[in-house]
């Protein structure tokens, strides 16, 4: 029997600079296995580097941090376990639909009903064309349903619900409860606090580089 570590996500005291500019100062965290937060926060206010300095894309300028157990700075293993939702849908513009989700799937070595998700998302239609020639929902609407093929542990989501109509938002919920319900630990960058909330209850907003409980 595999254990789960006490927390899915740990930060402590940590910075992060980019360029000129400090973004985290002094940043720490503590998100349970399971656990969904929302992560509010001005345009600018550090959200999306936050989420790539918890998928092992950025490393901490000072401090330390630790995914599911594993040091931040061990990207390999922490990528394991974690999958980056990033805003503008990180898809292949040459793969077709249903290429880019078997492609993610074989990256992670596994396996899952392509058809199905494309459906789930209202893709079915478009399983054949290009990343490129899809819409900037359509777009959205694949990247979920890419991570909630690939359902990993930890799953940070940043701005699910832009460029989405009320069915598309409605859509977004759903299947981010659905990870939610199967022990997957969520962290939801958002600027719809509402919505986020009811799949990711605990709030947290970062202002001025630092982290507080809402
Ligand atoms: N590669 C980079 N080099 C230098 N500065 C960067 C880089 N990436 C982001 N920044 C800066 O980091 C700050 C935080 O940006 P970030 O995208 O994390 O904010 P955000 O909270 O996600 O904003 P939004 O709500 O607009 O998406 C911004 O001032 C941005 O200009």
């Amino acid at each position: 029997m595999t254990t789960l570590p006490a927390h899915a996500l740990q930060l402590r005291g940590v910075w992060l600079r980019l360029g000129h500019e400090v973004i985290l100062r002094g940043v720490d965290l503590d998100v349970a296995p399971g656990e969904g937060v929302t992560l509010l926060g001005e345009n600018g206010a550090g959200k999306t580097t936050l989420l790539r300095l918890l998928a092992s894309s950025l490393r901490p300028t000072r401090g330390e941090g630790r995914v599911m157990g594993f040091d931040l700075r061990d990207s390999r293993s922490v990528r394991d376990f974690v999958h980056l939702m990033p805003v503008d849908a990180g898809l292949y513009p040459d793969l077709t639909c249903a290429e880019n989700l078997d492609f993610a799937l074989r990256m992670h070595g596994q396996r899952g009903d392509v058809a199905a998700a494309l459906g789930r998302v209202g893709l079915g239609p478009a399983a054949g064309r290009r990343g490129r020639f899809l819409s900037a929902g359509m777009r959205k609407r694949l990247a979920l349903a890419r991570a909630s093929l690939l359902r990993r542990p930890v799953t940070l989501v940043d701005e699910p619900f832009a460029n989405l109509d009320a069915a598309g938002r409605a859509l977004v919920q759903e299947l981010l409860g659905e990870l939610r319900d199967g022990g997957v630990t969520l962290v939801v960058a958002a600027h719809e606090p509402a919505l986020a909330q009811q799949v990711a209850p605990r709030t947290l907003t970062l202002a001025g580089g630092q982290l507080a409980e809402a």
